[in-house]
C-alpha cells in the first residue's frame, strides 16, 4: 500500500513541475486585474509540436490499484484540471530503463502538473467527476509511448 503525499513543487521536482496560482504572481497584467504565474513548466519535445487536448477521464475509486506505468520518451505531458477537484498522480524514477519504486501524490484544488519528458507515470487518475483536463503534450509521429507492466500496488490517501 502506498500512501499518497500532498503534492509539492519540491517533492515533485524529480518528476516534473507543479503549476498553480499560489503566492504572489510573477506579473500583474491587464491593468492590474490579472495575476500572471509566468512560464511555470518546462515543456520539452524531441520533435513534432506541442498540442492541447481535452481529456474527459472516468474517476477512479480508492484504494486505487495500479499495474501499469508508462512514459513518453519524446515529450513532456501536462495535466491541467478544468475543475477544482484534486486528482491522484503516480510517478516512479527510472532504473535502467524500468520504473523504480513508485510514489503517489494527491493534488490540492487548483494544482496542475507537467511531467518531464521520459518520466514514468500512471495514466491520468481523477478521483471525482467530471474528470476534465486540458492536456499539453507532443503531437508528432510515432507512438511516443513506452509501457511497463508492474506488480500491482494499491494507493490510498491516508493511513487512517
Ligand atoms: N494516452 C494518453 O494520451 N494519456 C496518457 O499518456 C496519460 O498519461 O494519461
Ligand atoms: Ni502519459
Amino acid at each position: 500500500m502506498i500512501i499518497a503525499q500532498p503534492l509539492t513543487a519540491s517533492g515533485f521536482a524529480p518528476f516534473g513541475d507543479v503549476m498553480d496560482a499560489s503566492g504572489a504572481p510573477d506579473k500583474l497584467i491587464n491593468a492590474g486585474l490579472c495575476g500572471r504565474y509566468h512560464d511555470r513548466a518546462q515543456m520539452d519535445f524531441s520533435d513534432g509540436r506541442a498540442g492541447i487536448s481535452i481529456f474527459n477521464a472516468q474517476p477512479r475509486t480508492l484504494p486505487y490499484t495500479c499495474d501499469l506505468l508508462e512514459r513518453h520518451p519524446d515529450g513532456s505531458q501536462a495535466f491541467i484540471p478544468m475543475t477544482q477537484h484534486p486528482f491522484l498522480v503516480i510517478v516512479a524514477p527510472d532504473e535502467d530503463g524500468s520504473p523504480g519504486t513508485p510514489q503517489a501524490f494527491i493534488t490540492k484544488p487548483g494544482q496542475a502538473i507537467n511531467l518531464h519528458r521520459g518520466t514514468w507515470h500512471g495514466v491520468l487518475t481523477p478521483l471525482h467527476a467530471p474528470g476534465l483536463f486540458a492536456v499539453v503534450d507532443r503531437i508528432g509521429s510515432g507512438a511516443n509511448l513506452q509501457e511497463h507492466t508492474v506488480a500491482p500496488f494499491t494507493v490510498q490517501l491516508s493511513s487512517g
